[in-house]
């Protein structure tokens, strides 16, 4: 029975060059994948993962209209796939999750969803907290602290470096915006 696979993490673990490297596993056998990513999410080029090893391949841009389902039975009708990635998991919706769910379920298909577990404040995102429940498999990719513990919360900064404690919960960026921290490097920046 196909699965669903939910790789959690940290800003700047790898998600994206893990998500990079198991597609083109499944590639150099000659098998069809079909990548998507978040349309939000403007750091790269639109429908592009990108990650910050350098490596990057086209993906379709969801947003939250988007029927992941009916993409990927519509891309089964001209080409049989053996497995559909996500990046960006976090900014799918509740009801984009149980799509992808459907998808290992009723088409045999593994489905790899890739994101965040929780945003700067430390809260699920909805996406998140619907891949967490209905997963068949949770891998954590981890990464490291300042200190050497395992980061596994992302701090915002603004563009001195200071610890930001209030605002939306989504808003684009990289390295410059996000640091990853172990919980209690995070408690202490919020402190
Ligand atoms: N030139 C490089 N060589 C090796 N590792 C790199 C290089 N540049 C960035 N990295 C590592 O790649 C990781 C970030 O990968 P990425 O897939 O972009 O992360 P994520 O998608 O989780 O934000 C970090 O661990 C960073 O240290
Ligand atoms: C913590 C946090 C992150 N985001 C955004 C910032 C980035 O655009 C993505 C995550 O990128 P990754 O390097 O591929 O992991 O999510 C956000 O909107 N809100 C947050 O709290
Ligand atoms: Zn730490």
């Amino acid at each position: 029975m196909a699965k669903l696979y939910f790789y959690y993490a940290s800003m700047n673990a790898g998600k994206s060059t893990n998500l990079l490297q198991a597609d083109f596993n499944y590639r150099e056998r000659g098998m069809a994948t079909m990548l998507f990513t978040a349309a939000i999410d403007d750091r790269f080029e639109h429908g592009t993962i990108a990650s910050r090893i350098g490596l990057s391949a086209p993906a379709t841009a969801f947003d939250a209209s988007t029927d992941l389902a009916a993409c990927t039975l519509d891309r089964q009708a001209r080409e049989t796939l053996s497995c559909v990635l996500v990046d960006e998991a976090q900014f799918l919706t509740p009801g984009q999750v149980d799509q992808l769910a459907a998808i290992a379920d009723d088409h045999g298909i593994p489905v790899l969803a890739y994101g965040l577990r929780t945003d700067f404040q430390g809260e699920l995102f909805p996406g998140s907290a619907r891949l967490l429940a209905l997963a068949d498999a949770l891998i954590e990719i981890k990464s490291v602290c300042q200190c050497g513990r395992k980061a596994t919360m992302n701090l915002r900064v603004d563009s001195q470096g200071r610890a930001i404690a209030e605002g939306r919960q989504t808003e684009i960026g990289g390295n410059d915006r996000y640091v990853a921290l172990c919980r209690r490097h995070h408690r202490e920046a919020l402190a």
